[in-house]
């Protein structure tokens, strides 16, 4: 299988640790509470649980959107985050293509140079039909996969996905699985908030809030790759051996 082009050229040194993570919004009762966890390159990891438990809650903490009801999150060497949202917007008279060159523009690279790796990214993604349409003409799935080519092409340390596969079929579903682990292992950190089971067994580990609403649990689980562990409290990269993602 070859691999996806995709090659985010993160900083080094990024990682994430969270030490008794926990949060309720003004009149809710706790939806998390006590989690462990460190974040490091190369890791995918999966934020599972039911509807309403909290995953894009945690999301946006990690972001740097919320602070946290209770608990501590630190994060070191982490310059860039990328949050690719399940019903992302864009520019509607813009072209799919405009949407990736963007960042890359941004980053000094001319025209020509930007539009061959945005041309890679969205082979990734399986958007070369659509790289010339405006954005106002593509699909929930076809909009989301190029929110995330345009966030590959943004190298991020830590790329925040939420349900990257709730709008696609399962072929494209593992190509985006397999694109996401191809990311992690080029030096970014990918946590993905997901209820899908393929997606789950893509991640190298999985931080499962309906556990952690248990009240102070470790909500960690081996991902489905490679029988990743990571089980355990403070578990990091360290415990998840090889990819494990999607391979
Ligand atoms: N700003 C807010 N104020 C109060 N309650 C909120 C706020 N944001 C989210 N909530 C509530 O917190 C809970 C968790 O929401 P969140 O969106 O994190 O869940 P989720 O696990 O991502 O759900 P889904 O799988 O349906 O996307 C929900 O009950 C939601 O209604």
């Amino acid at each position: 299988m070859t691999e996806p082009s995709a090659a985010p050229d993160p900083g080094p040194g990024a990682a994430v640790r969270a030490r008794g993570l926990g949060h309720r919004f003004t009149g809710t009762a706790d939806l998390f509470t006590g989690l462990d966890f460190d974040l490091l390159p190369g890791e995918v990891v999966g934020v599972c649980g039911p509807s309403g438990c909290g995953k894009s809650t945690l999301l946006s903490i990690l972001a740097g959107w919320l602070a946290p009801h209770s608990g501590t999150l630190e994060a070191t060497g982490v310059e860039r985050t990328g949050w690719v949202f399940q019903n992302p917007f864009g520019v509607p008279g813009r072209t799919a293509l405009d949407h990736v060159v963007l960042p890359l523009l941004a980053k000094g690279l001319d025209r020509s140079a930007a539009e061959t790796r945005a041309d890679e990214a969205m082979a990734d993604f399986r958007l070369e039909a659509v790289r010339d349409r405006p954005f106002r003409e593509l699909s929930g799935g076809e909009a989301q996969r190029l929110m995330l080519a345009r966030a590959v092409c943004s190298a991020p340390d830590l790329l925040l996905v939420d349900e990257p596969t709730a709008q696609l079929d399962l072929r494209t579903a593992a190509t985006v699985n397999r694109t996401l682990g191809a990311i992690a292992r080029a030096g970014t950190i990918v946590v993905i908030a997901t209820h899908d089971p393929h997606t789950r067994e893509a991640c190298t580990r999985v931080l499962d809030l309906a556990t952690a609403a248990a009240g102070g649990a470790n909500a960690e689980g081996g991902g489905g790759g490679d029988g990743a562990g990571g089980a355990g409290p403070h578990a990091g990269a360290a415990d998840v051996p090889g990819s494990g993602a999607a391979g």
